[in-house]
């Protein structure tokens, strides 16, 4: 398979040149797991480490390779391979780390479009749909909404579901689909673009591993069947959370993606919330919370109906949520700085041999 197929363009190649990384051999990280890494190349899926120079020169754990990563790599054995250095991100999708305040986890990066998909029945929330848009938007991921089930409803309501979301979510296309019966499922393929990676977004039970099933016309293991038979000592090599579709289209699908949920980008949030954004420009303050006050044009919006109340309740707590965040953020900067100060205190110490 040529890096082609696995989404590789010039402008990687450029990227390559610009950063003298043509001594080296090119590879996509397919997957993670406690920095043992398998690396996609021409010659097939090689198991990878990172350079000690690598590791050392980390500062963070954005600094080491994830899942959709370009990387320049070397051979050290037979079908064992070095990563020196990671090529520049286009895109990257992150979320807290579990259990570490105001630490970001990167889940994916080069991912070009995701499908946010949600079922029609009982998952159907327009305010979740809003959530997972600002992830895009803050990752300048470009959103495509799948409604999937819709084997449960009938046309009507359907079509009645379908107004609701294009009212409140508007220039972002939906398509609706269903995997027991394949309807729409054509059409979503014929959508799918060569040599793109996209990813898939969305609730438990929604039917993001059905879907994956259908385009890609296999049985993959879904990731959760995969941590349990680890656990029972078994040898799982067959899993890849980078998939190459038939039609070209690249989809990565890894636990972590599963999991993806926290605002945490002002950007994304004006982007998805643009008309609000647009109103506030004529509240009376300018650092107006539009809570409770005077002259503030979203609230006056909400009361003659103009704005959805919904959307902008739901706007609310994405931002606090997102305030909530950043301050954690700006707590653990100082930390860090804090503990960066007393190391080198350390070091010029034991530098003047006075420790
Ligand atoms: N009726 C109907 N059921 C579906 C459809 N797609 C998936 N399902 C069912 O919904 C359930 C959940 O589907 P999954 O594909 O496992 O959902 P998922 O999003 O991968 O769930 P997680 O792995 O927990 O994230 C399964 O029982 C599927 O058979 C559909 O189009 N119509
Ligand atoms: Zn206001």
């Amino acid at each position: 398979m040529k890096l082609e197929h696995f989404g590789y363009s010039d402008k990687i190649e450029k990227l390559r040149i610009q950063k003298n990384l043509t001594d080296f051999e090119v590879g996509r990280i397919i997957s993670e797991h406690k920095e043992r890494y398998i690396v996609k190349t021409e010659k097939g899926e090689l198991d990878a480490e990172i350079t000690g120079n690598l590791r050392y020169t980390a500062n963070t754990r954005e600094d080491f390779p994830a899942v959709g990563d370009w990387v320049a790599i070397s051979e050290y054995d037979d079908d064992k391979v070095l990563i020196h250095s990671i090529f520049p991100r286009k895109t990257i999708i992150e979320r807290h780390a579990v259990g570490k305040q105001g630490e970001k986890q990167i889940i994916a990066t080069n991912i070009d479009f995701a499908f946010i998909v949600q079922a029609v029945d009982r998952d159907f929330n327009i305010n979740r749909i809003e959530r997972y848009l600002t992830i895009c938007n803050t990752s300048n991921v470009k959103p495509i909404i799948i409604l999937n089930k819709i084997d449960l409803i009938n046309d009507t309501v359907l079509t009645d579901l379908m107004s609701k979301v294009q009212e409140r979510v508007k220039q972002v296309p939906v398509i609706a689909i269903s995997n027991e019966s394949q309807k729409g499922i054509e059409r979503l393929r014929k959508s799918i673009v060569k040599g793109k990676t996209y990813c898939l977004l969305g609730s438990s039970g929604v039917g993001k591993s059905s879907l994956l099933n259908n385009l890609s016309g296999k049985q993959l293991m879904k990731t959760n069947e995969i941590s349990s038979s680890t656990n029972k000592g078994r040898h799982v090599t067959s899993h890849r959370e980078l998939i190459v579709l038939e039609n070209g289209g690249i989809i990565i699908d890894n636990p972590g993606m599963r999991e993806v949920g926290i605002v945490n980008s002002t950007d994304g949030l004006d982007i998805t919330f643009e008309a609000i954004i647009e109103l506030s420009k004529d509240c009376k303050f300018k650092d107006c919370t539009h809570t409770t006050e005077v002259d503030c044009a979203v609230l006056k919006s909400v009361k003659s109906g103009e704005l959805d109340k919904s959307s902008y309740e739901n706007y609310l707590k994405m931002e606090r949520e997102k305030e909530h965040f950043e301050s954690t953020v700006a707590e653990k900067r100082k930390k860090d700085k804090n503990f960066g100060k007393m190391v080198k205190q350390f070091k010029n110490l034991k530098k003047s041999n006075r420790y």
